[in-house]
């Protein structure tokens, strides 16, 4: 085996990807919508519209319930209150937390780029004990841009002293992929996630299923120092 890989700046998105937060977002939707007598949406609508950022995400519940394009302000504001604590149906993916522990312990740089707020992505990874894992967390509302723009993945890599070419960028879905590309950064696709394309549709350098398998791939991929 190579021992020496030099470290490998490493990115990674966090709904879909490091952890399974759809059930926690699917309830506090519907938790909003209680209060104006809508009915329900399913998990499976509301893992749907998850990706682009909590603006996108009511667009879409909006579309879906036919309420009014006019609440949306509102229902976000509503929906940004319950956010924050909104995790006991969250769950990290399995082997995340030895897998992020076995690239820190090589050296490998780590940091967040998620289009989630950047309160209750603090809030969820302190939850499960991983905020520190990260030198650099750019939230949904930490730029102007949010994925698929470029400009949060490069803040992402200039947080960790990196060029994105140096580096690699974790992620499930068509959002992340179509930043990789618009960054120019490599693209692991984790494929548990949220993506509504098939694999083979989306670009990307390679993929995973278990984080087991991480940090393996990415010893493949970091350049040799
Ligand atoms: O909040 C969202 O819609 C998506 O968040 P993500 O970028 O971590 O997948
Ligand atoms: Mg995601």
């Amino acid at each position: 085996m190579n021992t020496c890989l030099a470290p490998c700046p490493v990115v990674f998105d966090l709904d879909g990807t490091l952890i399974d937060s759809a059930p926690d977002i699917h309830a506090t939707v519907n938790a909003v919508l209680r209060l104006h007598r809508v009915p329900p949406l399913t998990l499976d609508q509301v893992r749907s519209f998850i990706g682009g950022g909590v603006d996108l995400l009511w667009r879409r519940v909006i579309a879906a319930t036919g309420m009014s394009v006019d609440a949306h302000r509102d229902l976000v504001a509503s929906f940004m209150t319950r956010y924050h604590d909104a995790s006991a149906l969250t769950r990290l993916y399995p082997n995340v937390t030895e897998a992020l522990g076995v690239l820190a312990d090589r050296g490998h740089p780590l940091a967040i780029c998620t289009n989630k707020p950047l309160g209750p992505t603090k809030a969820i990874l302190g939850h499960f004990g991983i905020v520190g894992m990260f030198a650099t967390i750019i939230g949904g509302d930490s730029l102007p841009q949010k994925k698929p723009d470029p400009a949060p993945l490069r803040a992402a890599f200039a947080g960790l002293g990196s060029d994105p070419q140096a580096g690699l960028y974790v992620g499930d879905s068509e959002f992340d992929a179509e930043c990789a590309v618009n960054t120019d950064v490599p693209f692991l696709l984790y494929t548990r996630g949220y993506r509504k394309t098939p694999i083979e549709q989306m670009r990307h350098s390679a993929n995973f299923d278990d984080y087991a398998h991480l940090p393996a791939l990415i010893d493949q991929r970091a350049p040799v120092g």
